[in-house]
């Protein structure tokens, strides 16, 4: 099966400063893949990448087989909803699925039409008077109905309420079910990522720290307790992602292939939040607001 995203070496400079560098990563189609990773760690580079709006300044990126922006056929097999969820302010939810249609070869108008009306959106209201919520699921929408072979969405629940993004979510989990469809999505919320994804991608100050399926990642990650001890005691193979001390104990939270034998470690539970915030932990800079919200 082809590749939904490979990107080798990729990397991506504004100016001076390096957005996305040494960008290596392979994600089978067919997955909804979590983007996770503090403010201005790439998420939205790589995303822009991935939709051939932007170009990469090292290294490379396939999607779906293709370059990104490279031609229509290209452009027809990828959906992007870009952060700030652009749609046309002058335009009615009805024109924009009408645009939808003679723009897109693949339009499922049917799936359009059915997903604005669940939700509730008047067909004649204007897109620049709906709320930053009904705007969202709006380009959602259009998204969606193209019937892409890779969605990208980039942080596309942050302007819904808890019960939209539930209820989106869910949605989203149907079309993957039902088309088939890979996904990429960018969030800040690690409970709604862990949700739907099947395989996540961790980023900081734009590089990769993390990737692979979560089920694979939650087996090879673990939380050790036990007497206080330095870390540079652990056998070579355990890869330590954070570690904390009080007087007399320590934890940590390991990466590893192989069990763990060692009778002083109790070897406690950690689930994908956890796991997250130990590989983001003293990523953001001080003054800044929390790299990532945790809402349960
Ligand atoms: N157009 C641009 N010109 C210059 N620098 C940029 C531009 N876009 C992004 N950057 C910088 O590149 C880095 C990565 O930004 P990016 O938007 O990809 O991060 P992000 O992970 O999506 O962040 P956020 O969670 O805040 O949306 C940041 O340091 C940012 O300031």
């Amino acid at each position: 099966m082809t590749a939904a995203l490979g990107a080798r070496a990729l990397g991506k400079r504004y100016g001076r400063n390096w957005a996305l560098t040494g960008c290596t990563l392979d994600i089978p189609a067919g997955h909804v893949v979590g983007l996770v990773g503090p403010n201005g760690a790439g998420k939205s580079t790589l995303l822009n990448l991935a939709a051939g709006m932007l170009t990469p300044t090292t290294g490379t990126i396939e999607v779906c087989g293709g370059t990104p922006g490279s031609g229509r056929a290209q452009l027809a097999k990828v959906a992007f909803v870009a952060q700030e969820t652009p749609v046309y302010p002058g335009l009615t939810v009805a024109e924009h699925l009408r645009l939808g249609a003679r723009l897109n070869p693949g339009w499922d108008d049917a799936l359009a039409r059915d997903r604005v009306a669940g939700l509730g959106l008047d067909p004649r209201r204007r897109a620049g008077k709906l709320s930053g919520g009904q705007r969202a699921q709006l380009a959602l929408t259009m998204a969606i109905a193209k019937r892409p072979e890779l969605l990208l969405l980039d942080e596309p629940v942050a302007a819904l309420d808890p019960l939209a993004r539930r209820e989106f979510l869910a949605d989203l989990m149907e079309i993957v079910a039902e088309h088939g469809v890979s996904v990429v999505l960018s969030s800040h919320l690690v409970a709604d990522l862990e949700r739907v994804c099947d395989h996540l991608v961790v980023l900081v100050a734009g590089e990769v720290r993390l990737d692979g399926e979560v089920d694979e990642i939650l087996a090879t990650h673990h939380r050790l307790t036990g007497p206080r001890r330095e870390v540079s005691t652990l056998p070579a193979h355990q890869h330590v992602v954070s570690a904390s001390h009080t007087d007399r104990q320590t934890t940590v939270l390991v990466r590893t292939e192989a069990p763990i034998l060692d009778p002083q470690w109790t070897v406690g539970d950690l689930d994908l939040e956890d796991l997250v915030l130990a590989y983001l932990s003293g990523a953001a800079e001080p003054g800044r607001r929390p790299a990532l919200e945790v809402l349960r």
